[in-house]
């Protein structure tokens, strides 16, 4: 777009203006004394644009000029809004016929044409030749690009001026408000550094090309020198808290840190000096600051973003289109180099470029550290998974220990701990739940207890135990015989066990019974020191009708057991039989 609109300026530059040979000399005399002086040693330039670098001296500056009526009306353009004072004087057969007073030490209302530029229209009827006499004077870079226009040239380059100022000044503008927006909204401080610097940048321009002393502040003229100083350094101070928060430059980087802050306060102490020193001194330490400064930018791009490709890229884009527009510039303003539209412009082309590849140097850190945080967050997320993960086995395994536990608790509570087999409390429920079965499936349901035959002498002879380990004995040839599933064996109490027989009558019942005491009396229990020999009572009942009622069966079998034991011992006494 730059190109196209330099390519298109050019052409309506070179098609409008006349070539002006001028001559120049530096004094300070009246126009009365200039002219007709043979004693003067005018100097000629070959320079289209006269270029006197930086000069307190006035000058005066003469050429002629061939108008032809017919082709008028005609402008004379003085393209240089910053000079400050300018007297302008037209001559035909030693006569002034134009006198005007323009620079910008003149309020703007006093211009005869109201433009960025200094513009004199030439009287109506202006024909022939034309002696043009400038005396020039000014603390700003002397140039003084003279441009005789007809209107009709002048017009139409200076909507292609327009045009392009309007772009520069609507980019500008937009990287502004669309910034300030998304600050508001993220409050990241980069983006609030960056419109600070797009402001002052798009200020700086405004002074230079003359727009802001004609719409911002027409009539202050001391301020209107002030304000190239002003918003330069401004630009330079923004823009190095920019530079110091997009390449995230803290205490810990400590030269880059110290040479930031150097330029922070070396902007400070210009800023501050600007007001009381001669503007024609202050605006060379500025430019030297500035450029110094934007070297430093390009400095901490090559220590900081090292390896940082594509932030590194735009912000290489950036701070290179400024420098190089700078330098072209200051070199121009040095008369190093010639006067051109581009050289004139560089700086806006390279201002532009950069706030434009800052803007996205800015999205490219953003998206940087969102992704930053998304990888943060996923790390942490795999990490919480990873605990919870090792958490849920260990609650696993401590849940199965946990029921083992409980499970070896019940199973303690329901086995008699010395005998092994259940005990009281686990037969109460056997008996119950099988009473509930049998009562529903109408089933025989048969009880035997049994008792060791005098087991106090068992104990009186060989020791309680010598009785214990017989207990067991007992238990462990009782377990053996009833083993049928349904058959439920436990200690009653003391020497006494029973056994309940789910779906038993009473003739298998019986058989079992004999088995048991028979197995018993055929066991005697031998150690190293004894072999005790030992027999059983039992009584068995058997229910094959409803009530089933755990007490009464017990009481049943127990009243067979006495019977048992009053018969002489060592037998099985059934209940239904006393
Ligand atoms: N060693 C040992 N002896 C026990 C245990 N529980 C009960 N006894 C003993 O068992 C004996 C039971 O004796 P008694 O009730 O007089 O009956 P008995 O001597 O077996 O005679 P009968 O039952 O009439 O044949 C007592 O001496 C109790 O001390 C026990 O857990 N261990």
């Amino acid at each position: 777009m730059f190109v196209l609109l330099l390519s298109l300026c050019s052409q309506v530059v070179a098609a409008g203006k006349e070539t002006l040979q001028l001559e120049y000399v530096a004094s300070n005399a009246k126009i009365v004394d200039v002219i007709n002086n043979p004693s003067i040693h005018w100097q000629t330039t070959d320079d289209k644009v006269l270029n006197l670098g930086y000069s307190n001296l006035s000058y005066w500056v003469r050429t002629s000029l061939n108008i032809d009526e017919k082709e008028g009306p005609y402008l004379l353009e003085i393209a240089y809004p910053v000079l400050d004072q300018l007297d302008v004087y037209m001559l035909q057969e030693g006569n002034i016929f134009v006198h005007q007073q323009l620079g910008d030490k003149q309020p703007f209302i006093d211009r005869p044409f109201a433009h960025e530029h200094f513009i004199i229209p030439l009287p109506n009827g202006t024909h022939g030749k034309v002696a043009l006499y400038i005396k020039v004077r000014s603390s700003s870079a002397l140039q003084l690009p003279v441009v005789l226009w007809t209107n009709h040239d002048f017009l139409i380059n200076d909507q292609v001026f327009r045009i392009v100022m309007g772009i520069y000044f609507g980019l500008m503008g937009i990287m502004a408000a669309y910034n300030v927006l998304l600050y508001f909204t993220i409050r990241e401080s980069t983006l609030f550094y960056y419109v600070l610097y797009v402001i002052c940048l798009a200020l700086f321009s405004a002074c230079l090309s003359g727009f802001a002393f004609r719409y911002l502040w027409p009539n202050s003229l001391w301020w209107n020198d002030q304000a190239i100083l002003f918003f330069l350094i401004s630009s330079v101070l923004t823009g190095t808290y920019f530079v110091m928060t997009l390449l995230e430059i803290g205490i810990s980087d400590k030269w880059l840190y110290l040479g930031c802050r150097l330029i922070l306060g070396l902007g400070l102490v210009l800023l501050f000096s600007s007001v009381f020193f001669n503007y024609a001194v202050m605006i060379k330490l500025t430019i030297a600051y500035a450029v110094s400064a934007c070297i430093w930018g390009v400095f901490c791009r090559i220590l900081r973003l090292a390896g940082k490709s594509r932030l590194a890229t735009y912000y290489s884009i950036a701070w290179s289109s400024v420098l190089i527009g700078g330098i072209i510039l200051a070199l121009n303003k040095l008369d190093l180099i010639s006067q051109t539209w581009f050289t004139e412009n560089a700086l806006l082309i390279g201002t532009a470029i950069e706030v434009a590849c800052l803007s996205i140097a800015i999205g490219e850190k953003l998206n940087t550290e969102k992704n930053k945080r998304f990888q943060a967050q996923l790390t942490a997320f795999n990490e919480i998974q990873k605990v919870n993960s090792q958490l849920e086995k260990t609650i696993a395994i401590r849940t199965r220990a946990l029921q083992e536990a409980n499970d070896r608790l019940e199973l303690a509570s329901r086995t008699d701990a010395l005998t092994g087999v259940a005990n009281r409390r686990a037969l109460d429920e056997a008996l119950n739940s099988e009473c509930s079965r049998a009562k529903r499936f109408e089933h025989a349901l048969s009880v035997i207890m049994i008792d060791i035959d005098f087991f106090k002498q068992v104990n009186d002879t060989y020791g309680h135990e010598a009785g214990d380990d017989c207990l067991i004995h007992i238990g462990s040839i009782l377990s053996n015989c009833a083993t049928r599933a349904g058959d439920f064996v436990a200690r009653y109490g003391g020497e006494e066990f029973c056994i309940v027989l789910a779906q038993t009558d009473g003739s298998q019942a019986f058989d079992l019974a004999e088995k048991i005491r028979m197995t018993c009396e055929a066991s005697p229990l031998i150690s190293k020191s004894y072999s005790i020999e030992m027999t059983l009572s039992a009584g068995l009942h058997t229910q094959t009708k409803p009530p089933y009622i755990g007490k009464e069966l017990l009481a049943s079998a127990d009243q067979a057991l006495y019977f048992a034991k009053r018969n002489g011992r060592n037998q099985v006494a059934i209940s239904g039989e006393l």
